[in-house]
This record gives structure tokens, C-alpha cells and sequence, in this order.
């Protein structure tokens, strides 16, 4: 039983109740180990940090950039030797030398351990880079982040003082994410990259914005308040990245995002990703980017390496369900998702009673205790995350190899992108739904729409299908 025993909720880790007493430390199981070495190191708001870009002064390995041996001083992660399925192995062969990037953008690229692009980066960096405006679809995990950092990096320069590049994303946690992604990949670079999101301390961004940055990671409500108040100045902003363009899209955040539109200059590039695109984006496109160059690599909609099943219950039967997949299956770590916030806490609470330990996480936490919850799941302090929909889309934790759905989602798009949380990069995972007898309906729905299938748990699964 790989899930083993777990420790008891009071030796470190949070309880279902978030409480601090985290002794990451403690960590006794291998789910860490694995994939960990994408580590993005601390967030903002918590102690330690390693996203200091002290620049290339003080980098050795800045210092070797026009030096022929420049590979060589690189120090990439340990290679991940697991086997990958075709949603990022079929490409065209290219490799990232071929678009004449900046050499201190290269090493970064290599340095996080990409050896090539995936099919989605070779794809869409020429096109970026060439000035298009894009709108691209490829399945979640496939690289679309560096699909745009990339180019956007390369069109940076540091030896401006203005922001250059905006990336927008619609939740708080991706914004750290993705922030550490453009930080590691232009490490060599000297590259201010700024994430400003709701949650934090306005005076603080403010203070922060003063002292300058080449690129914005934000959630889109932050950055249009502080563009009106004029502290974001985004008059040289040329490119624009929307990521996980149909959420930003939803009403939600479509009035924000028009509004901040006003603010960019006219000759700007839009770059839109998502692995989803439902009609709005299209009317969007239409408005706004008519002549984007359109990229869909989703003739199929799910992932390869991530096998779906169901498993018919009575709602009151799910937590006992849940305890028997526990007891069975080989998680490295599962992230659990529930329909509403407050069924999240419930769940989490029913986790600690039968003894397992797991964190739970939803928007209507206070940022920090979020952030910590972030850091410490991705770090491998708990095997269990129990979430609200905050972590469905673009979350990328690589040790992640089960996504439960305790309540089934109502739309294929959120089931889509919860599934997507495992079988990151190619990778292999398992999908697992409790569904009651209210689901059947959306069930067969979503099997249609995705044109997949998702099969009846048999009694036994073989570990093989996702470790
Ligand atoms: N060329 C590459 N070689 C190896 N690993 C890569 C490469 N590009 C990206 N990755 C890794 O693949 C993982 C998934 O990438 P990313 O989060 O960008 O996927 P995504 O397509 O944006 O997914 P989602 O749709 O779920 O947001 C990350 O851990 C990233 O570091």
C-alpha cells in the first residue's frame, strides 16, 4: 500500500484546518522527489526565496554568455527519464537554436532542463517572435507557458526601463507560477519580472512599481486598478499575454480586461492560450485580433497519458469511497476537487478523521495562508490537496499523478482542466470520478463533448497505467 498510513494530523503538515505548524521537514514519502527538481522555490510572502534576479553581474554563468563553452556551465536538473506520451513528444524535430534566441535566454532554457521545444512551442514561438498575434489551443501540461515566455523574453530588453510585456492569468497562485517561470527562464538575462495580484498589500505593489520592471504577471482586476491610478505605466507594453484566454474572457474579467486594453499602446501583440476556447473567445478574436494567427493542436481533446474512470456512488458513500482509493492506490500526490468552498473544508475535515493528513485550499482563504498552502503542497509537505475550482486551471505540479473529482464538474471545460492537473508534460496519470446518481446525465455529456472515454473503475488498477 503506497499511500501508507499517513501521519497523524498533528505531526506537521497542516490539518483540515490550516493551521500553521508546518514542519516541511517531515516529509517522509518519495512524491517529492520526483519532478520536484521545477521546484519554483518560494513565493511571494513566504520566508525564503530564490526568485532574486541580482542580475548577471554577480552570475557566473552570465559571465561565460559570448563564450563558445557557454553549454557547459549551464547546470540543468537531473533528467527526467520517465516515459512521455505523443502530446509532447510529436514534434517536427526543431530545436530551440534554430530561433536565434539571445544566448542568456538559451541558458535559461536549458538550465530548466528543456532540451526541446514541445509541438505547442514549436508551433507558436516563430510566430510570436515574427510579431503575429496569436490565439492558441494545445492540451494542458504540453508547455504552452514557455510557449509564450519565451518569445516575450526574447523581445524584452533589459537595457529599457519600462514594462514590455503583460501577462495576465485569472487566478492569484498561477500568477506566482508563471512569474517563477519567467524568472528562471530569463535568469540569465537581468529580466525584472513583477507579479501584482488581489490579496496582497496595495501600498506594497505600489511602492514596488516605482522601482521598475520589464514584465507584469497579474490578475487582471490588480494592474487595471493601478493603471488607473498611474502607477502601472503600460504605454510600452507591445505585448500582451492572455493565458487561460476563455476564463479571462468569461464576464467575469471581460470588462476589466476591455478597459485595461486602453491603456496598451496601439501597436501591440496579443498572444491568447488556453486549452479550451468556447465561442466567447471567437466573438473576441473577431473584435480584437481578427488577423491572429490561429494554432489548434486539440484534434483530441484529452490527454494521452491520463486514464479516466467512474465509480457509481450514493453521495453519503463518498468519503467511505474515497478511503478505499486511498487504501489502494499509489499516489504520489492527488489533488481532490469539490463543488464549493465549503464542501472543500468538510472534505478536508472528513480526510484528518480517517487519519490521512491533507491540506485544503479556495479562494475565500487569506492570500498568505494560500500562498503557504501552494508552497508547502508543491514542496511534498502533504500528499493530499482537497480544492475548490481555484486550482483548475494551470496549476503544475509534476508530482501530481491522481485528480479526483469528489464532485463531479458541471462543464467538460473545468473537467477538461482538472484532469489536466495530472499528466503534466506527457506524463502518465489517473483520473478518477465519484458519481452519483444526479451526475449520469453530465457524465455521458462530457464523454461526448470530449470524445473520450471514461471507463468504470475496475476492482483493481494496474500501477503502471500512472506511476
Ligand atoms: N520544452 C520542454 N521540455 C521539457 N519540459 C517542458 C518543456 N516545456 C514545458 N515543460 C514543462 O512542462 C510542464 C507543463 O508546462 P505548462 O505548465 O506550461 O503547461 P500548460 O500547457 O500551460 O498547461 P495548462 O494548460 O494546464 O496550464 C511544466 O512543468 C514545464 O516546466
Amino acid at each position: 500500500m503506497h499511500y501508507g498510513r499517513p501521519r497523524s494530523t498533528h505531526q506537521g503538515g497542516y490539518n483540515a484546518y490550516g493551521g500553521p505548524g508546518v514542519q516541511p521537514g517531515r516529509s517522509n514519502y518519495g512524491g517529492a522527489s520526483m519532478g520536484m527538481q521545477h521546484s519554483a522555490g518560494g513565493y511571494q510572502g513566504m520566508p525564503s526565496s530564490n526568485y532574486n534576479m541580482s542580475g548577471s553581474a554577480s552570475n557566473p554563468a552570465a559571465a561565460v554568455a559570448n563564450d563558445d563553452n557557454w553549454k557547459e556551465t549551464l547546470k540543468p536538473p537531473q533528467k527526467d527519464n520517465r516515459v512521455k506520451t505523443k502530446d509532447v513528444t510529436g514534434t517536427k524535430g526543431n530545436d530551440f537554436e534554430d530561433y536565434f534566441l539571445k544566448r542568456e535566454l538559451l541558458m535559461g532554457i536549458f538550465e530548466k532542463g528543456y532540451e526541446k521545444p514541445s509541438p505547442i512551442q514549436e508551433e507558436s514561438i516563430p510566430v510570436a517572435l515574427a510579431g503575429k498575434n496569436v490565439l492558441a489551443r494545445a492540451k494542458n501540461g504540453t508547455g504552452k507557458t514557455a510557449a509564450f515566455v519565451i518569445p516575450l523574453l526574447e523581445k524584452t530588453s533589459t537595457m529599457k526601463k519600462a514594462i514590455q510585456g503583460l501577462i495576465l492569468v485569472p487566478t492569484r497562485e498561477l500568477a506566482l507560477q508563471t512569474s517563477a517561470v519567467v524568472k528562471e527562464l530569463g535568469k540569465h538575462m537581468n529580466v525584472d519580472c513583477m507579479v501584482s495580484t488581489g490579496g496582497t498589500s496595495l501600498r506594497e505593489d505600489i511602492m514596488r512599481f516605482y522601482q521598475g520592471a520589464h514584465v507584469v504577471v497579474a490578475t487582471p482586476g490588480r494592474v487595471l486598478d493601478l493603471a488607473n491610478k498611474g502607477v502601472v505605466d503600460l504605454s510600452n507594453c507591445n505585448i500582451l499575454v492572455m493565458d487561460e484566454a476563455d476564463k479571462l474572457l468569461s464576464p467575469e474579467f471581460q470588462p476589466v480586461i476591455e478597459e485595461l486594453f486602453r491603456f496598451l499602446p496601439s501597436e501591440r501583440q496579443i498572444l491568447l492560450y488556453s486549452a479550451t476556447f468556447p465561442v466567447t473567445v471567437k466573438q473576441f478574436k473577431d473584435k480584437y485580433l481578427p488577423d491572429a494567427h490561429e494554432i489548434n493542436l486539440m484534434e483530441e481533446l484529452t490527454l494521452q497519458g491520463v486514464t479516466q474512470f467512474y465509480a457509481f456512488v450514493e453521495e453519503r458513500q463518498k468519503v467511505h469511497c474515497l478511503n478505499t482509493l486511498f487504501s489502494k492506490l499509489q499516489i504520489n500526490q492527488a489533488i481532490i476537487f469539490c463543488n464549493s468552498v465549503t464542501r472543500v473544508e468538510l472534505l478536508a475535515r472528513k480526510i484528518t478523521e480517517l487519519g490521512y493528513s491533507c491540506f485544503f485550499i479556495h479562494a475565500r482563504m487569506m492570500q498568505n495562508h494560500r500562498n503557504r498552502v501552494f508552497h508547502d503542497f508543491r514542496n511534498g509537505a502533504c500528499r493530499c490537496l482537497v480544492s475548490s475550482d481555484l486550482f483548475t486551471r494551470g496549476i503544475d505540479i509534476q508530482s501530481v499523478n491522481v485528480v479526483i473529482n469528489f464532485d463531479f464538474p458541471k462543464n467538460s471545460e473545468t473537467y477538461l482542466h482538472r484532469i489536466g492537473r495530472s499528466g503534466r508534460y506527457g506524463h502518465l496519470g489517473l483520473a478518477i470520478n465519484l458519481i452519483t446518481f444526479e451526475d449520469r446525465f453530465n457524465l455521458y455529456r462530457i464523454e461526448q463533448e470530449l470524445g473520450t472515454e471514461i471507463r468504470p473503475i475496475p476492482s483493481s488498477i494496474d500501477p503502471s497505467i500512472y506511476t
